[in-house]
C-alpha cells in the first residue's frame, strides 16, 4: 500500500488528443490550483505529433486560454508547466518504448499511467510498459471507455493488461460515474419514500433516457469514425444512467452491493434483434445561427464515405418483475439541437382523468432529472386553475425537488477532478468492474451485429434538429413522443 505523501508522476498516452488536452490536463491545472495535488512532479506526455515539450507548452498554453474560465498566466501556470515533459513516440511499436528510461527512473514513486488512446492501442501500450519494466508495483493504470469494440475484444485487452498489471493496479474510468447529479440518482430513488414506492411497472408507463450534444466529432475522425456513437456513448455512459434508474435496492451501500444489483440489469436488458426496436442516424450539414455546421462526411478531410452512427435511439425492455412490460427509451446522439443529459419518467394515467376537459390523453405527471449541463429533478403537477370555479382549463405546475447552482469554489469538484483524486488515494468505489463491462459488451454486440447486417437502415438528419425521423417513428408507433424540452 502507498503512502498518500509519496510523490507521483502523470504518463499520459495520447496527450494531444481532445480528452488529454480539454478534460485531463485541466483536470491536474485545476487540481494542483486548488491545493489537492501537492505531489506530482512530471506530468509526461506522449503522442506521436512531432512536438518538442516548449511547442507542446503553448499548444497547451492556448487550449487553456479557451477551455478554463479565469485561466492566468501566473504562478500556478508557470509552476505547472514546468511539470510538463513531452516525448513523441509511436505506440504500435513497442521498441520505442525504450525513450521513457530516461524519464520513468523512480521506482520507488507512485506512477500514473492514462490510457487516452483509442481501445486498439491499449495491448501495445500494456506489452511497451511490461517489455521495459515500467510496469512497476506502485504503477496504477487508468483505461478510458470503450474498452475494447465487442465482447472478444475486451477479453483479449483483459488478459493482456493482466499479464502486465495486477488486478487491483487497473482503473476502469467512466467519467459519468463522477458526475456529482449522476451520484445523486440513488439518494433519490432509495431515500424517499414518495418516489420508492412508486418506481415500477405498476405506476410507470415508460421512461426515456436522453444524452445529446450538440457538438460534433470534435476533430477527432481517427478515433470516432472507427468507434461510432453506439461504442463511445451507449455502451457505456448511457447504459450506468439506465443501471442506476433500473437496479434494485441493494443489499447496503457498499459500492460492490449496487455493482451486483448493476450486472443483474446489465444480464436481464433483452437482447435487441428487431430493426424496428432501434434508429440510427448521421448528421449532415446545417446553417445555424448563420454558422456553416460541417456533415459528419465533411469532417473527414479525405471526404470518403462512412456508415458509422453518430445517433442511436432504441426501445428495450428490461425482463425483472419490477420492470414488466415497462419500455425504456434510449437515445444518445452528436450534432442535436442542445447539449442535454436526462431521464424522464412518465407515471401511468390509471385513473380516467377525460371529464378533465382540457386533459388529453397524452396527460401524465412525469418526473424529470436533469444531469447536465445543469442539475434539475422536477415533476408536472396539474391545479386548477384559479379563474375558474370547474375542474376544466387545469393548470400545468412544476414542483422542483432539487435544483443546483453553479458552484464555482474550491470544494466543488468536477468529474474528472474527482476521480483523479480517488485513484491518488487508491479508492475504486466510483470506477468500473471488469464484469460490468462484460455483460454491457454481451448486450451491445447484437446490437452492433444487427445494425453492420442493415446499413441501409442508416438514416440522415439535419446538425441541429433531434436526430432522424426513425426515432420519432419509433415512440410514435407506441402512441408516445421524446421529451424535447430543455432547461
Ligand atoms: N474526447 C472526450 O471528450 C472524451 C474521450 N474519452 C475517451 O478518450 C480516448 C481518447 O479519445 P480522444 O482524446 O477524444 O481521441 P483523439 O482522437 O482526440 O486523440 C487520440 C490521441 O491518440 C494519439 N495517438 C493515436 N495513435 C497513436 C500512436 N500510434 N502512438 C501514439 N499516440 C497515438 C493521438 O495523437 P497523435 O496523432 O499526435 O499521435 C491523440 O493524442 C477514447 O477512448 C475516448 O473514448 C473519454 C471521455 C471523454
Ligand atoms: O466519453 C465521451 O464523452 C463526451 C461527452 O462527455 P460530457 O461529460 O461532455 O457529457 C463525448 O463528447 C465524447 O465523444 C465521448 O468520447
Amino acid at each position: 500500500m502507498l503512502k498518500n505523501n509519496i510523490l507521483y508522476d502523470f504518463v499520459i498516452f495520447g496527450a494531444t488528443g481532445d480528452l488529454a488536452t480539454k478534460k485531463l490536463l485541466p483536470t491536474i491545472y485545476m487540481l494542483e490550483k486548488k491545493k489537492k495535488l501537492k505531489k506530482n512532479k512530471k506530468i509526461i506526455a506522449i503522442a506521436r505529433t512531432n512536438f518538442n515539450t516548449i511547442q507542446y507548452i503553448s499548444k497547451i498554453y492556448e487550449n487553456f486560454k479557451k477551455n478554463i474560465k479565469n485561466f492566468k498566466n501566473d504562478i500556478i501556470w508557470n509552476n505547472f508547466k514546468k511539470k510538463i515533459y513531452y516525448c513523441s513516440l509511436d505506440i504500435q511499436n513497442i521498441d520505442n518504448f525504450i525513450q521513457l528510461k530516461n524519464i520513468l527512473k523512480f521506482k520507488n514513486q507512485l506512477i500514473i499511467y492514462y490510457f487516452c488512446v483509442m481501445p486498439s492501442l491499449y495491448v501495445f501500450i500494456c506489452k511497451g510498459l511490461k517489455k521495459f519494466q515500467f510496469n512497476y508495483h506502485n504503477a496504477r493504470i487508468i483505461i478510458e471507455k470503450p474498452i475494447g469494440t465487442s465482447y472478444e475484444d475486451y477479453k483479449n485487452i483483459k488478459n493482456i493488461l493482466l499479464k502486465s498489471f495486477k488486478k487491483d493496479q487497473i482503473y476502469r474510468i467512466d467519467h459519468y460515474l463522477g458526475k456529482n447529479s449522476i451520484l445523486n440518482i440513488l439518494p433519490l430513488r432509495f431515500s424517499n419514500i414518495f418516489f420508492f414506492n412508486n418506481w415500477c411497472s405498476q405506476f410507470i408507463d415508460h421512461i426515456q433516457i436522453t444524452i445529446s450534444e450538440k457538438i460534433g466529432i470534435e476533430n477527432r475522425w481517427n478515433y470516432f469514425d472507427k468507434i461510432g456513437q453506439i461504442k463511445d456513448m451507449l455502451q457505456n455512459h448511457l447504459l450506468h444512467i439506465l443501471c442506476l434508474i433500473a437496479i434494485e435496492p441493494p443489499k447496503s451501500l457498499n459500492f460492490l452491493e449496487i455493482k451486483k444489483e448493476k450486472i443483474n440489469i446489465l444480464k436481464n436488458l433483452q437482447i435487441i434483434t428487431d430493426l424496428n426496436s432501434i434508429s440510427i442516424g448521421q448528421y449532415t450539414k446545417n446553417i445555424i445561427s448563420e454558422k456553416k455546421i460541417k456533415s459528419y462526411l465533411e469532417e473527414n478531410n479525405l471526404k470518403k464515405n462512412s456508415f458509422t452512427e453518430t445517433f442511436i435511439a432504441l426501445k428495450v425492455f428490461i425482463n425483472t418483475p419490477r420492470w414488466k412490460n415497462v419500455p425504456f427509451y434510449l437515445r444518445t446522439g452528436k450534432r442535436l439541437s442542445k447539449k442535454c443529459t436526462k431521464i424522464v419518467i412518465f407515471y401511468k394515467n390509471i385513473y380516467n382523468f377525460s371529464h378533465f376537459s382540457n386533459i388529453n390523453e397524452n396527460f401524465n405527471n412525469c418526473l424529470t432529472i436533469y444531469l447536465q449541463p445543469k442539475s434539475k429533478i422536477f415533476m408536472n403537477f396539474y391545479f386548477k386553475n384559479k379563474e375558474n370555479n370547474f375542474f376544466n382549463n387545469l393548470k400545468k405546475n412544476q414542483i422542483t425537488f432539487y435544483n443546483e447552482k453553479k458552484i464555482y469554489n474550491n470544494n466543488f469538484l468536477s468529474d474528472y477532478e474527482k476521480l483523479f483524486l480517488e485513484i491518488i488515494h487508491g479508492k475504486k468505489d466510483l470506477f468500473v468492474t471488469s464484469k460490468e463491462i462484460e455483460f454491457s459488451w454481451k448486450w451491445i454486440d447484437p446490437i452492433i451485429q444487427l445494425y453492420t447486417q442493415n446499413y441501409n437502415i442508416l438514416e440522415y438528419y439535419p446538425a441541429g434538429s433531434w436526430g432522424p425521423t426513425s426515432s420519432e417513428i419509433l415512440l410514435k408507433k407506441d402512441q408516445k413522443q421524446w421529451n424535447n424540452e430543455t432547461i
